[in-house]
């Protein structure tokens, strides 16, 4: 079989413009340079970076920039989407150059990619528009029998944990509608839950994914904080529409406030 397309996601960074700001205990710059730097000592190294979503905690273009020049040195192409954190106008300022790319339908190896933005302006859950459900059909349409990689923040299932449930995506049968017209499509990847997550729907796998800093408890009705290590997702994506995934964890021991009830 020929060798697949690397691809590596990273997802909730939560990054502040000053670099020294902790999120509940944890400085997420520090947490996100230790996985930076296991991603650069991956063999063979990925062909992509995709980012999805909430890679900035205060939506400053200062955040995306130390994001960007945080990556530069892996000489990776990078896409990316936004999240309920993210500010769009400050990312497409900044995310927009080098190697940081920030078109959201792109062929890579034997896959197409789709990266949608479920982000509703000042609101923790997810929807996606009429207009961007529209695009997403008209582009798989356009693209055919080619096997296709999803990306958006918000998860389009609930996960089990009533304080998350309450801001996944808001209009999953919507997203549903338009993947069961287009049996190319064969993954979904997403973040928002700061978990390892997997769940299978009409021949499409749904991969949520940890976060580059907090993790949250899998299962708990309350926000509640876990003590499980920052991560991040590798794919292995062949041209026969065969994918292979797993997750990743960082050597880095958050110093977290665990009695945190939110932020
Ligand atoms: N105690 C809480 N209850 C509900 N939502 C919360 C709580 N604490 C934080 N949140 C929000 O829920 C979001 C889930 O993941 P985010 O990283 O998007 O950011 C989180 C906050 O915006």
């Amino acid at each position: 079989m020929m060798s697949p397309l690397h691809v590596v996601q990273l997802t909730d960074m939560h990054l502040f413009a000053d670099e020294r700001r902790q999120l509940l205990g944890l400085p997420t710059q520090e947490s996100f340079q230790t996985i930076v730097r296991q991603v650069a000592q991956l063999q063979p190294q990925p062909d992509l970076l995709l980012l999805t979503g909430d890679l900035s905690q205060d939506g400053k273009p200062e955040s995306y920039a130390l994001l960007q020049s945080m990556l530069a040195p892996l000489g990776i192409p990078t896409y990316w989407l936004p999240g309920n954190h993210d500010r769009l106008p400050e990312m497409e300022q900044v995310l927009t150059k080098g190697l940081m790319s920030a078109q959201k339908s792109f062929r890579a190896g034997g896959w197409h990619f789709l990266l949608l933005n479920s982000q509703v302006t000042g609101c923790v859950h997810g929807h996606l528009s009429a207009t961007s459900l529209e695009w997403l059909d008209e582009q798989l349409e356009t693209v055919g029998a080619v096997p296709t990689l999803i990306g958006l923040h918000h998860p389009p299932f609930v996960v089990g944990s009533d304080w998350l449930d309450s801001s996944t995506l808001r209009n999953p049968e919507a997203l549903f509608a338009v993947l069961d017209r287009h049996p190319q499509v064969k993954l979904v990847l997403f973040g928002h839950i700061h978990q390892d997550y997997s769940q299978a729907r009409h021949g499409v796998q749904y991969l949520g994914t940890p976060s580059t800093c907090i993790q949250f408890e899998p299962g708990s009705a309350d926000f509640a904080l876990d003590e499980e290590k920052p991560g991040f997702r590798i794919l292995h994506l062949y041209d026969d529409a065969d994918w292979w995934t797993t997750v990743k964890r960082s050597s880095y021991v958050p110093q977290l406030d665990l009695a945190a009830t939110g932020y």
